[in-house]
């Protein structure tokens, strides 16, 4: 078992990984001294693993438990407003605990409802997604808009992330895939040795070696760790995270919030900006190496058709790093080494026109 801090301005908590590391949940707890306990998880997490948490800590907590539907649809204003009345019903207080048990939906939505809930009350993210090393680190909490991913939110960090690797065990083959596109994200901003060993190492997502799958777990937290520490709420470096998102989040959104997952619309987008760090920088990363890649191991590597690009830069001129009407893409340097571009919107709408045509006549040819 690891444990990796992440250091915010006002405090510092521990990240647990490995497998059995759920059994460390009830030491986190007593330290908080919980007046009471609010589990909330989704149906797929509860059917799975709902009695290991209860029986792990209902015992010595009067615990109560709300089970949202499974999908990205959850991240909205009307289970957001559920949840504070069912905390209310329930007489939840300032001492009370949330534990938000599942992936990044639950973790996103839990952690704005503990932020806001009278003002807000300590939360522990008990990731169950491969995704979640990234979602249940560093503070972002929020739920979704109709015109744009987690437009309503905060930064709220949890006391105590711990995240038990046991339960990637029934992980969905297309879940484990979108939670594969942020360790890719976490390599190529930060670390050419991971991306190298990824590269060559993982082919296919249904037969990853545990070492493996420790060894991404371990560095892609770590890397997260490392930057949230740096740089709290987004002032500057912490938008490294967001590469591949500028796009991705315009794509995911525009197809209708769970009909293309998280991790597969970020790989597009990582497609773009890798593309775009060749065409605007004076670099050449291996763009058609990554996307033979992404392609074997079955990401989608183009924008839907269905979508145009005019009502994709229209979203994405609504992306939280825009600023005057000026768009901001990170892109990279190296493999490892990012920088940020700024945009018009005429600009990077030619120049996402050029991409997508580029990719059009490479399938004819
Ligand atoms: N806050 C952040 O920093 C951050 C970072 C990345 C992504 N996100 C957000 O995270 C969300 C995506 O998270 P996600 O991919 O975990 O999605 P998710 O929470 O919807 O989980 C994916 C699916 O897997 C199921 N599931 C969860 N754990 C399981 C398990 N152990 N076994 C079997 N099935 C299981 C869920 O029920 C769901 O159907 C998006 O909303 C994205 O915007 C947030
Ligand atoms: O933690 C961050 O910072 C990230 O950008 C991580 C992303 O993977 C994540 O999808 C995040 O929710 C995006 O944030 P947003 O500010 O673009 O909504
Ligand atoms: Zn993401």
């Amino acid at each position: 078992m690891e444990s990796i801090l992440v250091n915010t301005v006002d405090d510092t908590y521990p990240v647990i990984v490995g497998s059995d590391a759920l059994k460390e949940l009830p030491n986190h707890l007593r330290g908080l001294s919980p007046s009471k306990i609010l589990v909330i998880t989704d149906t797929n997490v509860d059917k799975l693993y709902g009695h290991v948490l209860v029986d792990l800590i209902g015992g010595d907590w009067k615990t109560y438990k709300y089970v949202i539907k499974s999908g990205e649809a959850a991240k909205s204003f009307e289970m957001f407003y559920e949840l504070h009345s069912y905390a209310l019903k329930n007489e939840l207080d300032r001492k009370s605990v949330i534990i938000a048990f599942g992936g990044g939906v639950v973790g996103d939505l839990s952690g704005f409802v503990a932020a806001t809930y009278m003002r807000g009350i300590p939360f522990i993210q008990v990731p169950t997604t491969l995704l979640a090393h990234d979602s249940a680190v560093g503070g972002k909490v929020a739920i979704n808009h109709p015109e744009g991913k987690n437009m309503i939110g905060a930064f709220y960090q949890p006391k105590a992330v711990v995240y038990d690797s046991n339960f990637l065990q029934s992980l969905p083959a297309n879940e484990m895939r979108s939670g594969f596109a942020e360790v890719i994200k976490h390599a190529l901003i930060r670390s050419e040795s991971l991306y190298q060993f990824l590269f060559k190492e993982i082919r296919r997502l249904d037969d990853i070696k545990t070492e493996h799958l420790q060894r991404m777990i371990l560095e892609g937290i770590q890397i997260k760790a490392d930057v949230v520490s740096k740089d709290e709420k987004e002032l500057g470096l912490r938008a490294i995270l967001n590469f591949g998102h500028t796009l991705g989040h315009a794509i995911e959104a525009e197809a209708g919030y769970g009909k293309l997952s998280h991790g597969d619309s970020i790989a597009i987008g990582m497609l773009f900006a890798t593309w775009l760090s060749n065409k605007t920088l004076d670099v050449s990363l291996p763009y058609h190496e990554l996307k033979l890649w992404f392609k074997e191991i079955g990401f989608p590597v183009e924008v839907p058709a269905s979508q145009s690009t005019d009502q994709l830069i229209s979203r994405m001129k609504k992306d939280k790093k825009t600023t005057s009407n000026q768009l901001t893409m990170i892109v990279l340097k190296e493999i490892g080494v990012t920088t940020s571009a700024i945009f018009s919107e005429d600009e990077l709408y030619s120049l996402l026109n050029e991409w997508r045509a580029e990719e059009r006549s490479e399938k004819v040819d």
